[in-house]
């Protein structure tokens, strides 16, 4: 298994002071992804998609439970450790894209290599290889506010591949854009995980996204269950 996450829980603190109440959000979940999968997590805003999507990813720590990464207990890592391990292993693609507005196509997809220390003419060529590969080819030197959301997901899509880590994490990727595109950025994601055998672990409220997907699990008050999907082997 590529991510094997066991008996996690949290809970939040919420209210005034001296009147809190905990408010469990994740139950008892548990669940598995193989390397290679495209693993989908549905359900209605509030069920806890995002909070289980930061604990993944080592922004929040569970009350209780394991998350296996790799054969790497991710879980008992403090804030540089999980930074590093993300660095190293995840990309992320976002409902809003959160491209840098100052930055043309072509720079917000360079950008994790600068940030790695990879030199000029070593970023120029693999930057130019991967939008080629995700047809942006003719917008590079485009600005995000001179883009459509569908490129704009496209850059944030190569953003998070530009550093080739297995895993991406993807939060409502296709919640700002039309149903035409929409199609067309899973398209694109499905391609990537032929291709490149990148593991995607999608967050959505929309069934039909989900259903996408090899895997499907669903999310109900902070309890998940796995469900079949049409195009299961
Ligand atoms: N920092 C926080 N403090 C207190 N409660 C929180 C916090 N973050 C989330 N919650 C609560 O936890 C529950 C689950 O929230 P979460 O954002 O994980 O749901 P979601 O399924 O991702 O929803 P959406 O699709 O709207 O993003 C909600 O009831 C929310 O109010």
């Amino acid at each position: 298994m590529l991510i094997t996450v066991q008996d996690i829980n949290h809970s939040f603190l919420i209210g005034r002071k001296g009147k809190e109440s905990n408010v469990p959000v994740l139950k008892n979940i548990s669940f598995s992804v193989k390397q290679g999968e495209i693993v989908s997590i549905v359900g209605r805003s509030g069920s806890g998609k995002s909070t289980l999507l930061h604990i993944l990813a080592g922004f929040l720590k569970p009350d209780s439970g394991e998350i296996v990464v790799k054969d790497t207990v991710t879980s008992v890592f403090n804030e540089q450790q999980s930074a590093q391990f993300r660095l190293e292993n995840y990309g992320f693609i976002f409902q809003n894209f959160q491209l840098m507005p100052g930055l043309t196509a072509f720079e917000n997809v360079e950008l994790p290599l600068k940030l790695k220390g990879m030199n000029r003419h070593q970023r120029k060529d693999k930057v130019q290889q991967l939008m080629k590969h995700v047809g942006l080819q003719s917008v590079q030197d485009h600005y995000p506010n001179e883009l459509s959301g569908g490129q704009q997901q496209r850059v944030s899509i190569a953003r998070a591949l530009i550093t080739d880590p297995p895993i991406i994490f993807a939060d409502e990727p296709t919640g700002s854009l039309d149903s035409e595109t929409e199609q067309e950025v899973l398209e694109l994601i499905q391609t990537l995980n032929d291709t490149r055998d990148i593991t995607f672990v999608i967050i959505t409220h929309d069934d039909e996204v989900a259903q996408r997907a090899d895997r499907m699990y669903r999310m109900h008050d902070g309890i998940l269950t796995e469900e079949g999907v049409p195009n299961a082997v």
